[in-house]
């Protein structure tokens, strides 16, 4: 099929390199022209602005965007739709909450144009080597762009989730649920490390990694990380976070829904944010107040 990517990060790039592989015509456009030269070394046709990439393709066109979600979408998203015409087919194959892509497919429809959010796993070398992708939009539009995902998912790794927002909120919880095993593989380490023990770490990420219950993806790319690093002593303990995993919480709290391991995992990313915390002034100066309990004076 032919196709339009717009947004060439680490991601959009791998998707265009698996596309141009499996011999879709795929036409390019990025703010950073370098980013575009490097695909249309591949053989995708090269586009210097939205307008030329709209007209390389015929309608109904489809353009799959793969940008940052919030202002980088919606300003990509503001500048396209005039281009398009009815029966043309958006894809957010982004990060986007749930909630935007519900509005987003509302807005859009009022042009006659079709859209989808798409949550996209499996990291960057998913995007090039075979993604996970969960699909949400119209059906009937949908099957006309299903032999895309027949060839750029691994075997079984697409879905067509349902109405709009439902990609996007699949996908949402799926990182809630990648918070909490990243969470309790991490802890299990921490506490092997605290131990009398002198375990090398890639050899138990390895074990683990073959024949047991907790044998994961996220298991082997631990090996990968202790055999670089045996003890990670190049890497801090910050964890930062892109907000899917605060969303799935919030959305637990929206449905009453018990997500305690996932709510936990949230906030000690939060926590390895900070050196010393406010709230532990407050615990320690509690403590000090009732029991005359010793306090660590700060620097
Ligand atoms: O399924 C995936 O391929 C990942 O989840 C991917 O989407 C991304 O690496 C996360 O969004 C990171 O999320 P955090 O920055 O919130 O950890």
């Amino acid at each position: 099929m032919k196709l339009g990517m717009i947004g060439l990060g680490k991601m959009g790039h791998n998707l265009v390199m698996n596309l141009l592989r499996h011999n879709h015509e795929v036409a390019a456009y990025d703010m950073n022209s370098d980013a575009v030269s490097k695909v249309a070394e591949h053989g995708a046709i090269p586009a210097s602005s939205l307008e030329q990439l709209v007209a390389a393709l015929e309608t109904p066109r489809i353009i799959w965007i793969m940008v940052p979600a919030g202002a980088a979408l919606h300003s990509v998203i503001t500048s396209l739709t005039p281009l398009l015409s009815e029966g043309d087919i958006v894809i957010d194959g982004g990060n986007s909450h749930y909630k935007n892509s519900v509005q987003l497919a509302d807005e859009l429809a009022k042009s006659g144009i079709h859209f989808f959010d798409i949550g996209t796993s499996g990291g960057i070398e998913g995007a090039e080597q075979g993604g996970c992708f969960m699909i949400g939009g119209d059906e009937a539009v949908f099957r006309s762009i299903e032999p895309i995902f027949k060839d750029i998912a691994v075997e079984n790794g697409y879905m067509y989730t349902g109405k709009p927002g439902s990609g996007h909120f699949l996908k949402m919880v799926h990182n809630g649920i990648e918070y909490g095993m990243m969470q309790a593989i991490a802890e299990g380490f921490e506490v092997l490390d605290k131990s009398q023990y002198e375990y090398s770490y890639e050899d138990v990420a390895r074990v683990w990694s073959n024949g047991s219950v907790i044998r994961s993806w996220l298991m082997e790319l631990m090996q990968d990380a202790f055999a670089k690093d045996p003890k990670l002593e190049s890497i801090r303990g910050v964890m930062q976070s892109s907000g899917e995993g605060r969303w799935t919480v919030e959305t637990a709290l929206e449905l009453q829904a018990s997500a305690p391991v996932i709510a936990m995992s949230l906030f000690m990313r939060y926590r390895s944010l900070e050196d010393d915390t406010f709230h532990g002034k407050v615990v320690a100066a509690l403590r000090n107040g009732f029991g005359g309990h010793a306090v660590e004076s700060s620097k």
